[in-house]
């Protein structure tokens, strides 16, 4: 029995993995589960898989759940919750799907633990790569990558030398306004945006499709993951997500990763690693989907994809500076607070008035991200 906790089970991906657990009981143990502020769904997954532990945003939530608990489950909250759930429960694997760089904390606690780490959080690598990777490396645990593009090309790499790599070549769906210009943007609404061509995800995760920034952070978890140099990395549009990403070799082969676009996979072959299992997935039919389109990246018409490039290449304090002003921005956005093309010029503005330290420790990491995170709340 593989003893997982997942961090953030009531989203989109917490509940997928779950939902992947439960098909297959007698190979897991759910012993830890954590949650922001969703008691129904925590309660409900609580009574389902009887974790030893559950943990909430805050201490108020903490009380209005405690005497609903199964008995024997215990709760904890904030901060210092999210690490028990990640390290205080024997968790072999730490499922971290929250949303945001709040994640850093808790994934670095799972890595200290020595639990293997299923990463779909890609804002925790896109924060502080440097030091994630060398924790992890330094206590031989895996980071195997959840989010789609990044089990396609973990699972186009296996077994081959990283030197026989010409480039990664990650694919974007384009988003909820692919066939709009950047002119027809202006009074888009968020109902709008939140309507993804291809996945059904998080909010957060939807308005960054919508503006390429899931994709610039996306190319920095690459970077890491892969160990590959940014100009090794390119993004091309593939409007049905069903290429879910590809490497090019030196010698000119190709390979592929396809599938329907079904998060169930990666979650559940990043739990299975190396084995594979049958998936509750629908398995894909090519001759009914008959053609496959693929269209050149357009910078200009993104400018979130440029500016977390330019993020990756300065190094440093850069990408933190990138991913905190850009959940800000896109808060901002989903609170009615900002427009959607606000967006790309918090981040630009947030960027240009920073100076990159370079090689930041983690201390200076969280002071770099609230400094952001401050900069652009008041910005506009
Ligand atoms: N959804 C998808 O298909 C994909 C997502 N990803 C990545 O996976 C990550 C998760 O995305 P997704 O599942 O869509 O996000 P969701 O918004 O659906 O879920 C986020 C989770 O984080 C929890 N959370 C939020 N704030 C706190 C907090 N302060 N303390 C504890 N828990 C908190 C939420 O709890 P609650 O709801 O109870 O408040 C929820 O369980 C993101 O990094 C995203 O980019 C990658 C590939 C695909
Ligand atoms: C499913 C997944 O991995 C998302 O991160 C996805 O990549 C979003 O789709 P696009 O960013 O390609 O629109
Ligand atoms: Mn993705």
């Amino acid at each position: 029995m593989k003893k997982v906790s997942v961090l953030g089970s009531t989203g989109s991906i917490g509940t997928q993995t779950l939902d992947v657990i439960s098909r297959d009981p007698d190979s897991y143990e759910v012993v830890g589960l954590a949650a922001g502020s969703n008691i129904e769904l925590l309660l409900e997954q609580a009574r389902a898989f009887k974790p030893k532990l559950v943990s909430i945003a805050t201490k108020e939530l903490a009380e209005r759940i405690r005497g609903e608990l199964p008995p024997g489950v215990r709760v904890v909250y904030g901060e210092d919750g999210l690490n028990e759930v990640a390290a205080g429960v024997g968790a072999d694997y730490v499922a971290c799907a929250l949303v945001g760089s709040l994640g850093l904390t808790s994934t670095l606690a799972a890595i200290e633990a020595g639990a293997t780490i299923g990463l779909a959080n890609k804002e925790t690598l896109v924060t502080a790569g440097h030091i994630v990777m060398k924790r992890a490396a330094d206590k031989g645990v895996a980071i195997v990558p959840v989010d789609s593009e990044h089990s396609a090309l973990f699972q186009c790499l296996n077994g081959e030398r990283l030197r026989d790599v010409k480039r990664l070549v990650l694919t974007a769906s384009g988003g909820s306004f692919r066939d709009r210009s950047r002119d027809e943007l202006g009074g888009v609404t968020v109902a709008d945006a939140l309507r993804h061509p291809n996945w059904s995800m998080g909010a957060k995760v939807t308005i960054d499709s919508a503006t390429m920034a899931n994709k610039g952070l996306e190319v920095i978890e690459a970077h890491w993951l892969f160990d590959m140099p940014y100009d090794r990395i390119d993004v091309l549009i593939h409007p049905e997500s069903i290429v879910h990403s590809m490497v090019e070799f030196e010698d000119t082969s190709v390979m592929a990763q396809l599938g329907n676009p079904d998060m169930r996979v990666p979650i559940q072959y990043a739990l299975t690693y190396p084995e594979r299992r049958s998936s509750p997935a629908s398995a894909l039919d090519l001759l009914a989907k008959g053609t496959l389109h693929f269209r050149p990246m357009d910078f200009s018409r993104y400018p979130c994809l440029r500016l977390a490039y330019e993020a990756g290449k300065a190094g440093g304090t850069a990408p933190t500076v990138f991913n905190a002003a850009n959940e800000i921005a896109v808060s901002r956005f989903l609170k009615g607070e900002t427009a959607f093309l606000a967006i790309d010029e918090i981040v630009e503005s947030v960027l240009a008035s920073h100076s990159v330290l370079a090689s930041p420790d983690l201390e200076t990491i969280l002071a770099t991200d609230a400094w952001a995170r401050s900069e652009a709340s008041r910005i506009g």
